[in-house]
């Protein structure tokens, strides 16, 4: 019985995990980056329980979260508290590659901007599912999505991978269900108050690093 107990405790709910992208922002609008790493770590958790077709795309995203955390973990770390705060910080100490790689492979700016343009992909999937029809098909969903985001940083047989695994996400009905938020009419609720947020930590975000001339790190 405790285990059945414990099972359900841990079960997954996607609403949590969105809850913690919405908790990303401050109350001067300045993005939190333990929070934005939470939500990538909880959604990294999510795409794992899909199947291991999506381990090479999982791993790239741990590693990101990790080179975060380094940061945040790191003797600098109170400069890593915010986007707005690292950004800050690794400009005016030249701590990051700005036109070609080179010393600073590993910079918060350049990492940060990868997870960033993963959740531009975030908002239009998520805006997909809300909207869709039970018969739609969420592989187009995600696809759609990712060519219309990441897909432009993204060289071909990267591309094609990712393409190919998309063929492998369940259908919508099942999709639902492993979200765990509840009915279908619940998930879409749920992803209707989630999404503005979302959307804006995505817009503080994209405005700040054009405001540094900082969206094309290499
Ligand atoms: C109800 C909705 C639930 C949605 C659940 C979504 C779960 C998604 C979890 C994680 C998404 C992964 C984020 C991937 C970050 C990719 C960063 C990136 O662009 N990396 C490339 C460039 O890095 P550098 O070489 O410059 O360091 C790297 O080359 C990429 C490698 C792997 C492929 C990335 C494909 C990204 C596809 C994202 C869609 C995920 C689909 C999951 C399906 C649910």
């Amino acid at each position: 019985m405790a285990d059945a107990v414990m099972a359900e405790d841990q079960k997954f709910c996607l609403r949590e995990v969105l809850d913690t992208f919405k908790s990303c922002l401050s109350e001067d609008k300045e993005v939190l980056i333990d929070q934005y790493v939470a939500g990538w770590r909880g959604l990294v958790r999510f795409m794992n329980s899909l199947g291991t077709i999506f381990s090479f795309i999982s791993k790239d995203a741990v590693s990101k979260i990790q080179i975060m955390v380094n940061h945040r973990n790191g003797e600098n770390g109170v400069q890593y508290i915010t986007v707005q705060s690292m950004v800050k910080y690794e400009l005016d100490n030249g701590l990051v590659d700005i036109t070609k790689r080179g010393s600073y492979p590993e910079s918060g700016c350049r990492t940060l901007l990868r997870l960033h343009r993963a959740l531009r992909w975030l908002e239009l999937f998520l805006e997909r599912l809300r909207t869709s029809a039970e018969d739609s098909k969420t592989s187009v969903m995600c696809s759609e999505a990712y060519n219309e985001s990441l897909a432009k940083y993204h060289p071909w047989l990267i591309r094609k991978a990712s393409n190919m695994a998309f063929c492998a996400l369940p259908g919508r009905p099942t999709f639902f269900e492993v979200m765990n938020v509840g009915t279908p009419e619940q998930v879409v609720a749920m992803l209707g108050d989630a999404l503005p947020l979302i959307s804006e930590v995505y817009q503080v975000t994209e405005e700040l690093y054009s405001k540094h001339d900082l969206l094309d790190l290499p």
